[in-house]
């Protein structure tokens, strides 16, 4: 029986792990969970699943919770909390499905204590990316993807030898807005920009997929995953999202990775990996039924966010920081309605050209970088 720990237990992913774990009780215990504000995903969780340890955001997290638990559980507070039980002796895997750098200490602590790690945090691969996979390969923990295009990639490349690699294909559904023309873009609302065509996923994401951010992030992420440079990485537009990702060899062989788009799937990957096994709550892919599936050249101008993600990653040091806490904290200021989606990209171009770029950043100097580029989106606003 392996022993689970699941931070960002109340969020998209987080649920959907949950399900996973639900289907295979013979394999899988719910150990710990981390999760934000939302007692009210998080309490039937608890009841459900008794983890030994609970880790909350904030006090009144706590105190929302603590009189609904009919067993003893610790509840801690705070994100050193979260690296706790993270790298908690007692702990086989970790799950890490929580939104934003936030994620960051609590990657790094179970990589250090050298826990399987089902990683879905692509934010903290984009902010410290050189840090996470050194640590990494200092502690031979490899990361096991639970994004949809790196768990592709991942099972495409199983067997292969990265030298043979001549390129990763990465795929884009578009997003939201992916029929419309630039000009189309100045009034949608937040409500228009939530509907995704294919996935049901946070909102966070959602929005970053309608500015085409997610495929940048994906991308930085597909780099350190994969150690493949920025220039042997493309993103081709295909609406279906059946093909999550394909890999090309030095041989003109293609590799690609099909499935329904449910992220039970390569959750579950991830957790039972090497091995595979059977997923009865889930749907197989029916082709005929589809039909056709269609693919196109992906545009720079049309969405610039992909473009300024191709950048950051070229230029490397604190830069990738600056771009994704810019984006968490213009996605953040638009979900509250206070920015337009087009003020987006702006206020994230506008705070990585204010930036000065310092290679080879440590901990520290990213955190206080990704602390600055947040500020500096706040600023515009005012
Ligand atoms: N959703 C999807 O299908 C996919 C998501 N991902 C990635 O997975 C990650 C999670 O995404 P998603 O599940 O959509 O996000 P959600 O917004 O649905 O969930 C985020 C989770 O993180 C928790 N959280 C946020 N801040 C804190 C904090 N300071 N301390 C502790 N917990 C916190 C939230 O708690 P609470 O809500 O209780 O406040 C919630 O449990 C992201 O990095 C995303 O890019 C990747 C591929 C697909
Ligand atoms: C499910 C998943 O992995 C998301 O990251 C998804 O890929 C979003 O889709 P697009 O960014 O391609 O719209
Ligand atoms: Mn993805």
């Amino acid at each position: 029986m392996k022993q689970v720990t699941l931070l960002g237990a109340t969020g998209s992913i987080g649920l959907q792990t949950i399900d996973v774990i639900r289907e295979h009780p013979e394999l899988f215990s719910l150990f710990a969970i981390a999760f934000g504000k939302n007692t009210e995903k998080a309490l039937p969780i608890i009841h459900e699943f008794q983890p030994k340890y609970i880790v909350v955001d904030d006090e009144s997290a706590r105190d929302k919770i603590i009189h609904h638990i009919s067993y003893n559980p610790t509840i801690l507070v705070g994100s050193e909390a979260m690296s706790d039980i993270a790298s908690h002796p007692d702990v086989d895997i970790v799950v890490n499905a929580v939104l934003g750098s936030v994620g960051l200490d609590a990657t790094l602590e179970a990589i250090r204590a050298k826990k399987q790690l089902a990683f879905a945090n692509k934010e903290t691969l984009v902010t410290a990316g050189h840090i996470v996979m050194k640590e990494a390969r200092q502690n031979g923990v490899e990361l096991l993807p639970v994004d949809s295009e790196h768990s592709a990639i991942h099972q495409c490349l199983r067997g292969g030898k990265a030298e043979e690699v001549k390129r990763i294909i990465v795929t884009a559904s578009g997003g939201s807005f992916r029929d419309r023309t630039r000009d189309e873009l100045k009034d949608v609302t937040v409500q228009d920009a939530l509907n995704h065509p294919n996935w049901s996923m946070g909102a966070k994401i959602t929005i970053d997929s309608a500015t085409m951010m997610n495929k940048g992030l994906e991308v930085i992420e597909a780099h350190w995953l994969f150690n493949i440079p920025y220039e042997r990485i493309d993103v081709v537009l295909h609406k279906e999202s059946v093909i999550h990702s394909m890999v090309e060899f030095q041989d003109n062989n293609v590799m690609a990775q099909l499935g329904t788009p449910d992220m039970r799937v390569p959750i579950q990957y991830a957790l039972t990996y090497p091995d595979r096994i059977e997923f009865p709550a889930g749907k197989g892919l029916n082709l005929m039924k589809m039909g056709k599936l269609h693919f196109s050249e992906m545009s720079f101008e049309r969405f610039p966010c992909l473009k300024m993600a191709y950048e950051a990653g070229k230029t490397g040091g604190t830069l990738p920081a600056v771009l994704n806490a810019a984006n968490e904290e213009a996605v953040h200021l638009f979900l509250q309605n206070r920015i337009s989606f087009l003020q987006i990209e702006e206020f994230i171009q506008r705070a990585m050209d204010e930036h000065e770029v310092i290679q080879k950043p440590d901990l520290e100097t990213i955190k206080e970088i990704d602390g600055w580029a947040r500020r500096q989106v706040k600023s515009y606003v005012n």
